[in-house]
């Protein structure tokens, strides 16, 4: 659903190279409010190295990005105040209290102490994680770790969400709330960056899915548009046809085979 007509990111000619190598080979973007994109692709496609550019964590590409109408290359960081970010793994802060980080994040995105505690209290209850918010993150499981780093990603009430395998860890019953909030969050018109190698997820959330391999796009559309393009019926067949893998069954044989020592 596009709420606007401008877009709130372009990316034109996004070239990145690592050394000799280049990992993106000429991306080009436009992406609207209340889109949740589903960005997918082989390992080592380019996928965080494309969210990461949009982060300003990475520099030294070639091409134009623009987030909310400027530049981001263009030495003003406050479009990040808009922004939520959940990295596919995160370094939090094991001997912080849940309250302690939460607190630290909202206040480091301009919220007083008062009002992000009172904000990640709520977010950490509505998680299922109220029992342990004054216990040290060291002492949480994988799944309510993750759900932490979910929490700092919307105490700024983000414009743009860039999620990177965001349900690592998560049982079924969160994974089908935060799944619910992204569609929620989209029809109010925030926009969601969602990359994941799950495809049932991705195929089910999003309202856009952008295929990357090699550093280029190779799809780009509804997952009935890239269905009726591939002619395949699940995602993960889609995937499978549009990056030109079919040996899964031959590959498997050869592991197996040498795991067995024949
Ligand atoms: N800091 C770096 N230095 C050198 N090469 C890098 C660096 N970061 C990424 N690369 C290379 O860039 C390519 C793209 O990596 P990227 O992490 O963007 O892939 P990805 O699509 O996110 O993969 P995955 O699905 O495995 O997370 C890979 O070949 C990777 O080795």
């Amino acid at each position: 659903m596009e709420l606007h007509n401008k877009p709130i990111i372009t990316i034109r000619g996004l070239e990145k190279s690592f050394g000799d190598k280049k990992v993106l080979k000429g991306i080009n973007l436009d992406i609207y409010s209340g889109q949740i994109i589903g960005y997918i692709g082989p390992n080592g496609a380019g996928k965080s190295t494309t969210v990461k550019i949009m982060l300003g964590l990475m520099g030294k590409y070639t091409g134009e990005i623009n987030i909310f109408g400027r530049n981001i290359s263009d030495g003003n960081a406050e479009y990040k105040k808009k922004i939520g970010y959940v990295p596919e793994t995160a370094d939090i802060y094991d001997n912080l209290t849940g309250r302690e980080y939460l607190t630290f994040i909202g206040e480091l995105y301009g919220l007083d102490h008062d009002e992000a505690d009172e904000k990640a209290m709520r977010l950490m209850e509505l998680f299922g994680l109220k029992e342990v918010y004054d216990s040290r993150i060291s002492s949480y499981s994988k799944g309510m770790r993750q759900k932490a780093v979910i929490v700092s990603s919307l105490l700024n009430n983000p414009d743009i969400l860039f999620l990177d395998e965001p349900l690592s860890g998560m049982d079924a019953n969160s994974v089908m709330v935060f799944k619910e909030v992204l569609t929620e969050l989209a029809s109010k018109g925030k926009t969601i960056f969602y990359s994941s190698h799950i495809m049932e997820v991705v195929e089910k959330i999003s309202s856009r899915i952008i295929l990357i391999n090699g550093g280029q796009i190779v799809a780009d559309g509804t997952f009935d548009e890239l269905k009726e393009k591939s002619m395949e019926g699940s995602l993960e067949e889609i995937f499978n046809d549009l990056t030109g893998f079919n040996e899964h069954k031959d590959i498997a044989a050869q592991i197996v085979s040498v795991v067995q020592g024949v």
